[in-house]
């Protein structure tokens, strides 16, 4: 894939506030990129000069190629930008409010009532074309921001939280819909404090802390590289005792837990009695992949029955406390 945003020692300062600290961050064309951090890392100050809104200190972004600084036009015209907040014009109906941002784009009369009917319909908005803007809810203001940060067809989308405040309908909505984006060729830079949704959504994601990129890739790889160990799943029908004995020996199995058992529980150190199972047990395993067909195999030679033998997806929740450990 070739890179649609790339920045080079990406650097900004508010007075002596350092927002951004060389920053290296590179969006393959069509991604999903989810950019997370705490608050105040610097996500919006980076999204701002990728939209050209605000001006770096130092360093260089270009977006498909093309200086974010020498020629911010050309820039504008490949980047949708939707803000954390919904922008005023209370008043106006939704197709107005899109036709208003359509005239800035002087998109000709004609193609602009075409594209509104297309947009509101992108977005699940046509019940709504001619209600005012204000008595839409947050989660349709969103999506008719979104709208209108499409409509002059952009290569890339930046949102700026989009998901911030959306109940969990509107949230799986607005997921469907970057989908739906990503299927039309667009690639979309998202970001968020919400971890664990932007693992479901993302192709790819970046790790913002204190102005300084710490940990940028594909989800699946960052999954894996971030993760000191697998934790393996396992779901044992008969033979669990045996399953345990074997699990707890094992040389590449460092920690062993019974999922759902308390620790203060009397009856941990008993033996799994196959009458009350089937037992779950949860395998902290440090060896590769080969060494986990391995275990899978010796299991059933020993006669463990197993219905379910399979490695935790870990959340990306896990991998940010883990990267930004103590520092947030
Ligand atoms: N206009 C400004 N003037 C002075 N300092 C600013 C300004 N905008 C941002 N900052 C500072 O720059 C740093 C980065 O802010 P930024 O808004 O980019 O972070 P963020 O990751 O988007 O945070 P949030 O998740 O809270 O929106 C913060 O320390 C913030 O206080």
């Amino acid at each position: 894939m070739t890179a649609l945003v790339e920045t080079h020692d990406l650097t900004r300062r508010y007075g002596s506030n350092l927002a951004l600290d060389h920053l290296n961050l590179t969006i393959p064309e069509g991604a999903i990129f989810g950019f997370i951090g705490p608050n105040g890392a610097g996500k919006t100050t980076t999204m701002r000069i990728l939209t050209t809104l605000l001006a770096p200190t130092s360093g260089e972004a270009r977006v498909a190629g093309i200086s974010v600084t020498r020629e911010p036009r050309a820039v504008r015209r490949l980047v949708g930008f939707m803000p954390d907040f919904f922008g005023v014009y209370d008043n106006m109906k939704s197709w107005e409010y899109l036709d208003f941002f359509g005239r800035a784009y002087s998109i000709p009369a004609q193609r602009r009532q075409q594209l509104i009917g297309e947009l509101l319909a992108l977005v699940d908005l046509e019940h709504k074309r001619d209600e005012p803007v204000m008595s839409l809810s947050r989660g349709m203001k969103q999506r008719l921001s979104l709208a209108r940060s499409m409509m002059h067809d952009p290569r890339l989308l930046i949102l700026d939280e989009p998901a911030s405040g959306l109940d969990p309908r509107a949230r799986i909505e607005l997921r469907e819909l970057l989908k739906e984006l990503r299927a039309m060729g667009k690639t979309i830079m998202i970001s968020s404090h919400i971890l664990s949704e932007l693992a479901e959504m993302c192709t790819h994601i970046g790790i913002i802390e204190r102005g300084k990129l710490l940990a940028a890739g594909e989800v699946q790889e960052i999954l894996r590289t971030m993760r000191p160990h697998r934790i393996v799943e396992i779901r044992v029908v008969s033979g669990a005792a045996r399953a345990e004995e074997l699990l707890r020996t094992h040389a590449d199995v460092l920690e062993l837990r019974r999922e759902g058992a308390r620790a203060e529980s009397d009856d941990e150190n008993a033996p799994l009695d196959d009458e009350t199972g089937p037992h779950t047990l949860l395998a902290d395993f440090a060896g590769d992949e080969h060494a986990l067909g391995e275990l899978l195999a010796m299991l059933i030679a020993a006669g463990v029955r197993i219905s379910h033998f399979a490695e935790q997806s870990g959340d990306l929740e896990d991998i940010f406390l883990h990267v930004t450990k103590g520092v947030v």
